[in-house]
């Protein structure tokens, strides 16, 4: 007997390799077609392009499944000079492999149907039954300053996190490269660069080449241990206003951790440390209003379980996303190794006046 979640995998993994060919001609584009969303945040060809293709694919596959995703049709509903390059990108972004493609299957018609395809994602989530969440760009600043990003689909059961798949174009393939210190600027997703990252529940987690063909083998993936603070370092948001960085600085100086964080855009985050490349990602609040959503952390979240570590906000509770397209309940991320995040967490809540 297959697996369970198997097919939930493979389809998952091709929508995110399929989506990541159309991201990756954006990324190279000069001209990305960004606007601003009513939230002041960009909003590229390439994220609504990516969403229709990941969309496309559940829809044909999955059909009764819900879905909770980022972006929606309204803006380009009166917007025609941004709908056709998105419809065009749409059209004409296949897998290489014939087999992979048929195995996908779901393809959007035609102009009214992307549009429709598009608000398949507004689902309100909630603690019953099958929902996707989609991250078409995650990290579209970085996207768009030639940084890292990720494309991010996740499974949810009843509120769980079930599969989780995180294509990264601008990574390294190679699990066992370093985190350079410019791994979050000036990125290329040239030969050797494209990583998907994913996981199922009780089934640990793995990486790949992101390819543009069918799917590699997967290799086991699993966090570094972390034995000693000093050698240890925090993975964080390049955007000041995502994460407050004075106060990681002061939690990583009680720590004894010496070393510079690194930063990098988008759910890279979790695949980086995940693999052993990082150690440990802090996310800490910058406002008391900002809800995280749920399609910024779903498959990060498992993917880091899976591979031996511990994800909790700064209350020390675990990420819940059965109540609606936000972590509403939650407040900030600590993902680290099972065996200090206990001690990361004790630290954070000192430094944040939680204790
Ligand atoms: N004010 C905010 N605080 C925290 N995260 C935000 C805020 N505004 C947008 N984001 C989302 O944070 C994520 C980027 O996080 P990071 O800074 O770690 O790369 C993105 O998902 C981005 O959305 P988007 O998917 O549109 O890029
Ligand atoms: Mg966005
Ligand atoms: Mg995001
Ligand atoms: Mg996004």
């Amino acid at each position: 007997m297959a697996s369970p979640y198997a097919r939930e995998l493979e389809i998952a993994q091709l929508a995110v390799q399929r989506a990541a060919i159309l991201t990756k001609r954006v990324f190279h584009e000069k001209a990305k077609g960004t606007v601003s969303k009513d939230d002041a945040s960009p909003v590229t060809i390439g994220d609504f392009g990516a969403q229709a293709l990941i969309i496309a694919a559940l829809r044909a596959n999955f059909p009764g499944d819900a879905i909770v995703a980022e972006e929606e049709a309204a803006q380009l509903r009166s917007d025609d000079k941004l709908r056709e390059p998105i419809w065009g990108l749409v059209r004409d972004t296949k897998l290489e492999d014939d087999a992979a493609e048929r195995l996908l299957g779901g393809g959007v018609k035609d102009v009214d149907d992307l549009l429709e395809v598009l608000d398949l994602g507004r689902s309100p989530g909630g603690r019953k039954g099958r929902v996707w969440t989609i991250d078409p760009i995650d990290g579209t600043k970085g996207f768009l300053r030639g940084g890292q990003y990720a494309l991010a689909l996740a499974l949810l059961e009843d509120g769980d996190v079930k599969v989780g798949v995180l294509g990264c174009p601008n990574l390294p393939v190679d699990d066992e490269a370093p985190l350079a210190a410019d791994i979050g600027a000036n990125q290329t997703d040239a030969e050797g660069r494209g990583v998907i990252f994913s996981a199922v529940v009780g089934q640990g987690a793995t990486s790949r080449p992101l390819g543009t063909g069918g799917l590699a083998q997967g290799k086991r993936i699993k966090m570094k241990e972390v034995t000693d603070m000093a050698s240890a370092s925090f993975c964080e948001s390049v955007e000041s206003c995502h994460s407050n960085q004075s106060e990681a600085a002061q939690i990583a100086q009680r720590l004894g951790i010496t070393k510079p964080s690194v930063r990098m855009d988008s759910q890279a985050k979790y695949g980086s440390i995940a693999r052993g490349a990082g150690d440990i990602y802090l996310r800490l609040p910058t406002s008391k209003t900002y809800q995280e959503k749920i399609w910024d952390h779903a498959a990060g979240d498992l993917i880091v379980r899976e591979a031996g570590g511990q994800v909790t906000d700064t209350k020390g509770q675990r990420l819940d996303f059965g109540v609606g397209r936000t972590l509403a309940t939650n407040s900030g991320v600590i993902a680290a190794p099972a065996a200090v995040h206990g001690r990361v967490l004790e630290v954070v809540q000192e430094v944040l006046g939680l204790k």
